[in-house]
């Protein structure tokens, strides 16, 4: 792998060591970074001391010899440069508000995290801002399996923010012969892409579980991006984000790909599995359930065409009968295929 990049080696800590988190700090570690990992569990942490290896979340990848775990969030932000926050969004006000008294005045923040908080319907760069003003904040989202990234398959991402300096300096960071790093200024764009992209993935795993054909994904795939964008856009985003990697390419790889945990949800309910069964049987992050609620019930406020969202979400919290609702999709007003064209956007 090539390391070479001009970014001096700085202090980066990622804070969570679940799957994502860990291969987000392996590769800053390959790139010449310091870089902490702070985990709660203290067998995880032992794990990657002695073994190099997270067994629990990306079993079988060897992790580098400039990656240090940390139990204190204390000690591993103290001195941080950088740090990319990659706890699922339920727990990221905590671990933020936790972190906040002790950050360091250079430190920039990152989320890594594809979610959305329900009190507010804010996003994780929203509740970055609040907690620490004045650090300059952005989001990494876009096609990224873990697994694939801990085995260095290639892939590539997006880091948005209104910084232009952190976008460049992230970018040289993050880059090396098999991760790619592009920039966005419209990170509210890109993060919702990343948030809203895990419901269309549970549709497409449910829809493949009960026999679709491939022009059925196709469609599915397609409207999805016209729904998520509609969306988005009414909520303050540019709509060419949604062409890019964090629009379409994380939409195309999650709503594909069985390494996608909100994919499998779908793909254990179309198999006949409660949603509480699925959860218990994928046993890691699944955001697009909790997103899929906040979301339904934001669409309805503001009264935004969403049939797929509306479908799910009756599928899965008002028990409806999965033909009943294939039936109501299929039977909607007839529409135009690119809506931005006649809306002049
Ligand atoms: N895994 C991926 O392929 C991937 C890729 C891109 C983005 N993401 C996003 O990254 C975020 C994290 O996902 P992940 O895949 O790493 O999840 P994961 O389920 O693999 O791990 C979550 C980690 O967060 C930790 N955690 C949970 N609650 C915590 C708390 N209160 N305090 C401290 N730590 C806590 C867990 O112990 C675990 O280490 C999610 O929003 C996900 O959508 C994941
Ligand atoms: O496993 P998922 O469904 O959380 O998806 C992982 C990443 O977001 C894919 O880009």
């Amino acid at each position: 792998m090539n390391t070479s990049n001009s970014l001096a080696p700085s202090k980066v800590t990622v804070l969570g060591g679940g799957s994502f988190g860990t291969a987000i700090a392996n590769i800053a570690a390959i790139n010449n970074h310091q870089v902490t990992l702070w985990m709660r569990s203290e067998k995880q942490a032992q794990d990657i001391i002695d073994n190099r290896e997270n067994s629990r979340y990306l079993p079988g990848y060897k992790l580098h010899a400039g990656l240090t775990p940390s139990l204190s969030l204390k000690d591993s932000v103290s001195q941080a440069d950088y740090i990319f926050v990659a706890v699922p969004s339920k727990a990221f006000r905590a671990v933020v508000e936790e972190m906040a008294p002790f950050l360091p005045a250079q430190a920039r923040l990152i989320s890594l995290t594809k979610g959305i908080e329900p009190h507010g319907f804010k996003l994780m760069s929203q509740l970055l801002m609040e907690v620490a003003p004045g650090h300059q904040v952005g989001v990494i989202s876009g096609p990224n399996l873990a697994k694939e990234i801990a085995d260095n398959q290639i892939s590539a991402t997006v880091i948005a923010s209104y910084s232009q300096d952190l976008r460049q300096d992230v970018q040289e960071m993050l880059s090396c012969s098999s991760f790619r790093v592009y920039g966005n200024p419209d990170i509210y764009g890109v993060e919702m892409a990343g948030a809203l992209k895990n419901i269309y993935a549970i549709i497409t795993g449910l829809a493949v579980a009960l026999g679709m054909a491939e022009n059925t994904r196709a469609a599915i795939i397609t409207r999805s991006l016209a729904e998520m964008s509609r969306f988005a856009v009414r909520l303050g985003a540019n709509p060419m984000t949604f062409l890019g990697l964090a629009g379409v390419g994380d939409l195309i790889v999650t709503c594909s790909s069985k390494l996608s945990r909100n994919y499998r949800v779908g793909y254990y309910i179309g198999e006949g599995q409660t949603l509480k069964q699925a959860i218990k049987n994928i046993g890691e992050t699944a955001e697009g359930i909790n997103t899929l609620r906040m979301v339904y019930e934001k669409s309805e406020e503001l009264n935004i065409y969403m049939p797929l969202v509306k479908g799910l979400y009756q599928i899965i919290y008002k028990d409806c009968p999965i033909d009943v609702i294939a039936k109501q999709l299929m039977s909607g007003d007839l529409a135009q295929d690119v809506e931005f064209m006649s809306a002049g956007v």
